[in-house]
């Protein structure tokens, strides 16, 4: 490098503004991603088999408190639940145990990430940026797609409207490791599954629909009784990959329920609560471990700009 080479922006700095350039206007308040979303509160229970893989806390006989936040991807706070855009949608959530110990999860309703590593999803952005109507092929998109087969298998995945977010799954993607009580470890990636079963809209039937169906929804179906999921952890075989959330682990792995999240009273206002709360991919507790999957630093560092930014 030069003397007269502009500086680096450190990574999480570029993702964010780029992000934020890729909006193409502000929001006041509102998160860069995900901007669109709906704040609970809930509980988690957790089973008996839980304890058999970790140490960690709110993984052992202790009920916890959870504030979940329920989004739809993008960063336009009114997009439509049936736009394309909005497809990928969000659940976090925070588990509080009566002594104030705390940990969080971040899922998307999509098994897999886009990009490999951090670089690749900043030059996803920039390429997506760069691309302009009516352009001569290939385009920046298209050159991405071209040299990043796991991107554009991201791309062309089935992203239905579910019948609402109480039939939907979602996924953490990215490997933790536990240590239970004798001190033997497993990766595992987490995910939540409904208790109600899966169920999904035809794209035939989403012509007319409400732009916020799937919120709406929600918040009726709450107020009749609580929305219940299972907590379940996907534990790797050696081998498995457990730093490259492009790589799915083979669905014969064994799956171990961690208990029952059931979500039970809309936060009054959401509006007000989901400013004030974050979520961050990487809060640690004895037992449970982050991987060495690139995104989960760099996201907390993403994450750590993006939160007083909106305040
Ligand atoms: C380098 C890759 C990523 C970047 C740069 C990024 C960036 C962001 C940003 C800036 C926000 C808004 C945060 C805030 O204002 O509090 C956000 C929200 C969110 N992201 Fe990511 N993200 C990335 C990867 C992921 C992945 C892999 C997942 C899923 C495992 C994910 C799930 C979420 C969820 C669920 C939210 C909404 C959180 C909430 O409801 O407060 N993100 N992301």
């Amino acid at each position: 490098q030069t003397a007269t080479a502009p500086a680096t922006e450190p990574l999480p700095q570029a993702l964010y503004d780029t992000m934020v350039a890729g909006n193409g206007r502000v929001f006041p308040g509102a998160r860069v991603n995900h901007a669109k979303g709906a704040v609970y509160e809930g509980s988690f229970t957790p089973s008996a088999d839980a304890a058999t893989l970790t140490v960690a806390p709110h993984l052992q006989s202790t009920p916890s408190t959870l504030v979940l936040r329920f989004s739809n991807a993008g960063g336009v706070p009114d997009v439509p639940d049936t736009a394309p855009s909005s497809a990928v949608r969000g659940l976090a959530f925070t588990f509080r145990l009566p002594d104030g110990t705390e940990t969080d999860l971040m899922m998307i309703n999509v098994p897999v990430f886009v990009t490999r590593t951090p670089q690749d999803f900043l030059a996803l952005l920039k390429a997506g940026q760069a691309t302009k109507p009516g352009m001569p092929a290939p385009t920046p998109i298209a050159q991405f797609l071209g040299a990043h087969p796991e991107a554009l298998r991201f791309v062309q995945l089935p992203k239905p409207v579910p019948e609402s977010f109480a039939t939907e799954r979602f996924f953490a993607l990215h490997a933790y490791r536990l240590t239970d009580a004798a001190g033997a470890t497993r990766f595992v990636r987490f995910r939540v599954v409904p208790a109600a079963g899966t169920a999904y809209r035809g794209a035939e039937a989403l012509a007319g629909l409400p732009p916020d169906l799937l919120f709406d929804e929600l918040r009726t179906r709450v107020a009749m009784g609580p929305v219940r999921y299972r907590l379940q952890a996907q534990v790797a075989a050696p081998g498995d990959v457990t730093d490259d959330p492009t790589i799915a682990w083979p669905e014969d792995r064994r799956l171990v329920e961690l208990g029952t999240i059931s979500v039970t009273r809309a936060v009054p206002d959401s509006a007000m609560a989901e400013r004030r709360i974050g979520f961050l991919p990487n809060r640690e507790l004895p037992g449970l471990a982050v991987s060495a999957d690139p995104f989960l630093g760099t996201r907390a560092d993403v994450y750590a700009i993006a939160f007083p930014a909106r305040q």
